[in-house]
């Protein structure tokens, strides 16, 4: 069986960044960079106060120096002047700095006098609390590279460098397609030996949740050709997600009914738990990736396979799920050749540290014990049984938005 890495690597090999398209700035969240985002100013634009106070020239500025106040330049209305020896300009925060001065007075250390004037309490430090033209960023910088995922910080960055609209690769489309005679919708009656599609949404969610627009497609029964019918035409979807009929049953067609519209299998069944029966392949251009039923089988495959996938197609260049450290809550056995990620709940050690405990059961189609996890715990294949305290990797599903 394929290693976890071996697929992942044969999985992200053939996918390709979606194209450009521009969003308004306020959408741009959680998008990714299309191309390089220069700017199109210099921040500041101009010298300006960190400080409400006054703009003096250092050398006049001694602590028992009297100046003139000459005029006042506040944020937004510079003053129309230059501030001559001996003289200042009463300026704010965000002022521009008028000609001549070279050094800010705060208004703590300046004692008002009759006739606009001022005594200066301490010496000034030549610069003190000026903000450079450009110190932050300068025209035709690039402050927001290719590729960059799009958070709040990015979205100020860009708006201070005079961007109303953003480049950011389109979401890609990730057609899901549940298969399974038993599948009955969300809120409905259930016959005997139906089961509600709990993959359906969850995987949507999951898609959304890694920058994709899911595309429920309607349920297929357990019948090839209808599998083939509801997969057929989906040349606008940049991926297809099929949930169920992925193993050796006899009624598990996902594989027959896909061939008929030209999948061509690349692998499958891997060398982990939960998620050993997935399928990856192709029909002409359209990749696809068939999941096992068991919903926690299809997360678990979600999170190492589907999160990837989007992220390499919404052209970012941190792919995997981040992996953190932890200590083990409680002992585990011994693990065999499957790559085990096993559901866990995290706390914090008065130290700071994290502990994952691993539910004591593990069945892949075990929501409840899924949704009151905070990560999965990753057992290496073959690792030795381990003690409480000991080392463990857990990617954590709560920092996922999963
Ligand atoms: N003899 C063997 N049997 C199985 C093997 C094996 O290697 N040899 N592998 C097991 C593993 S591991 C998994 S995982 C499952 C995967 O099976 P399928 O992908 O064929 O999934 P189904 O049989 O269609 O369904 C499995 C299970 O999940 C329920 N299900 C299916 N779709 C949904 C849905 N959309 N929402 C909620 N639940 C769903 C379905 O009713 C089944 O209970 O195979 C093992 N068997
Ligand atoms: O992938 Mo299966 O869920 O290991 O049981």
């Amino acid at each position: 069986m394929l290693s976890v890495s071996e697929a992942q690597e044969r999985i992200l090999a053939n996918l390709a960044p979606t194209g450009a398209e521009l969003v308004p700035l306020a959408e741009s969240w959680r998008r990714v960079a299309a191309t390089d985002i220069g700017a199109r100013l210099d921040n500041p634009p101009a010298d300006v106060s960190a400080m409400d106070g006054y703009a003096v020239r250092a050398t006049d500025c001694r602590s028992g120096d009297t100046l003139r106040v000459i005029g006042e330049s506040p944020a937004g209305h510079p003053f129309d002047g230059g501030v001559e020896p001996g003289t200042c300009v009463r300026l704010y925060t965000g002022s521009l700095v008028p000609t001549g001065a070279d050094s800010i007075l705060i208004q703590e250390n300046a004692l008002v006098e009759a006739d606009q004037r001022i005594t200066v309490l301490s010496d000034v430090v030549a610069g003190r609390h000026i903000r450079k033209r450009g110190q932050d960023f300068g025209l035709g910088q690039t402050v927001v590279p290719a590729g960059r995922h799009i958070l709040a910080r990015e979205v100020g960055l860009i708006a201070a460098a005079n961007h109303a609209w953003v480049p950011v690769h389109r979401r890609p489309v990730v057609a899901i397609l549940s298969a399974g005679d038993e599948i009955t919708l969300p809120g409905g009656d259930i016959p005997p030996g139906g089961i509600v599609n709990s993959n359906a949404p969850m995987l949507a969610t999951l898609v959304r949740a890694c920058g994709g627009t899911p595309l429920i497609l309607p349920t297929a029964r357990d019948d090839a050709a209808e599998i083939a019918r509801l997969a057929g035409g989906l040349e606008t979807a940049d991926l297809l997600l099929t949930a169920g009929g992925a193993s050796v049953g006899r009624y598990d067609l996902v594989q027959e009914g896909l061939g008929r519209i030209g999948l061509k299998v690349d692998f499958w069944k891997i060398a982990m738990r939960p998620g050993k029966p997935l399928m990856h392949g192709r029909i002409g251009r359209l990749p696809v990736l068939g999941l096992p039923g068991n919903p926690v089988a299809a997360l678990v495959c979600g999170i190492l396979f589907i999160l990837p996938a989007i992220r390499a197609m919404s052209g970012r260049s941190d792919l995997m799920a981040e992996h953190d450290m932890a200590r083990l809550g409680g002992a585990l056995p011994a693990n065999d050749l499957r790559l085990d990620h096993l559901r866990a709940s995290v706390t914090r050690a008065d130290d700071g540290g994290l502990i994952a405990t691993a539910f004591s059961r593990q069945d892949s189609a075990m929501l409840r014990t899924l949704a009151d996890s905070q990560a999965l715990l990753v057992r290496p294949p073959h690792a030795p049984a381990a003690e409480q305290g000991e080392m463990c990797r857990i990617i954590r599903l709560d920092h996922l938005f999963i």
